[in-house]
């Protein structure tokens, strides 16, 4: 096993991270404890790894740097055990005899806290090391546990923002991508397109007479068979590929596929699952039209302009 289930938080986009004031918190730890290292550390994909250092000469580690999971380091003890840890003098135990911060750094004293995810498990540490012995009175602790809860708390404000983030990026209906979560999707999709000079196929696809059913049975049931739609239309795409719910009853699949026989591959299986689907739930008649373009590397690869080609070419199948 490489490291914990998280991503590492310097992999995420999070715009408001306070990585500053985590800075400023760490260097004052520092100097409040007149120790050489204070750190927050994250239990990531890496291992633990550093998220802040103190800012000293002293501080031998800096951020980006882990320490795998196989590795005896202090850090490792608080996050399994989502509970403080206070090394008073490592050389008084045989159990720290091979932690590299004690055999190469001589950081023989440690006090590291865990710092908590919202939903209580253990994100990383806050944690201070000396390299001679220590003693701290019942202050220092409290103050590096208070610490500790302030941290976890910008870390609550953090993990709802990426909440808040992949929400509004999600049509509620449907739980695929809305219009705006796909056309960011797309952008990133289209730079490796690019880089790697790889085409894929654009669909656009719009349910026939949707506003019969709506009309006819209510828009809970239209609700319904949007629903139903996109989870056949989920079920028919593989993980690389994206799907977008464009508005109303329009849909848009990406197929990272350099072949434009993927086009009407996709648009057969999607037609053969529908169809039973329906079938089952008592909606035969419903069909739909599909417009497909190929997105050529580097030539025409402008959301825009596929889309109105793709749209255009959907529209003149609905009236055949
Ligand atoms: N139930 C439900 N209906 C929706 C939703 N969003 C849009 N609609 C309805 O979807 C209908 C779309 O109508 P049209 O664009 O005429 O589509 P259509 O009836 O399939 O007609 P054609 O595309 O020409 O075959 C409208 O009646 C909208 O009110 C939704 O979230 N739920």
């Amino acid at each position: 096993m490489a490291g914990y289930p998280y991503t590492s938080l310097h992999d995420l986009a999070l715009k408001d991270i306070e990585w500053e004031r985590w800075q400023r918190l760490v260097n004052s730890i520092a100097a409040l404890f007149n120790s050489p290292v204070a750190f927050i550390n994250q239990a990531s994909n890496k291992g633990i790894e550093v998220l802040v250092a103190s800012e000293l000469p002293t501080t031998h580690y800096s951020p980006g740097g882990s320490a795998s999971i196989e590795t005896n380091v202090y850090c490792h003890k608080v996050v399994r055990s989502n509970s403080p840890l206070y090394v008073k003098d490592a050389s008084k135990t045989n159990e720290w005899d091979n932690n590299p911060e004690v055999t190469e750094d001589n950081y023989v004293s440690y006090l590291g806290y865990p710092i908590h995810w919202p939903d209580g498990k253990c994100f990383g540490t806050l944690c201070v090391m000396d390299t001679s012995p220590t003693n701290y009175k019942q202050p220092f602790l409290e103050m590096l546990e208070v610490l500790r809860d302030v941290i976890s708390s910008d870390l609550a404000h953090l993990y709802k923002e990426s909440e808040l983030k992949i929400e509004s990026r999600l049509d509620p209906l449907t739980e695929i991508h809305n219009r705006r979560g796909f056309e960011e999707a797309f952008i990133q999709f289209q730079k490796l397109g690019n880089r790697l000079n790889r085409a894929a196929q654009l669909l656009f696809i719009d349910l026939n007479n949707f506003k019969k059913i709506n009309d006819t049975l209510g828009h809970k049931a239209g609700d319904e068979v949007l629903k139903r739609f996109a989870n056949a239309l989920r079920s028919c795409i593989r993980k690389t590929d994206l799907l977008c719910r464009w508005g109303g009853d329009e849909f848009v699949v990406l197929l990272n596929n350099e072949d434009k026989v993927a086009q009407k591959e996709f648009i057969e299986r999607i037609k053969e699952k529908q169809e039973n689907d329906f079938k089952n739930y008592g909606y035969k008649e419903i069909c739909f039209s599909v417009g497909a373009v190929e997105v050529v590397p580097n030539i025409n690869c402008d959301l825009t302009q596929l889309l109105h080609k793709a749209d255009n070419i959907m529209y003149s199948c609905k009236k055949d």
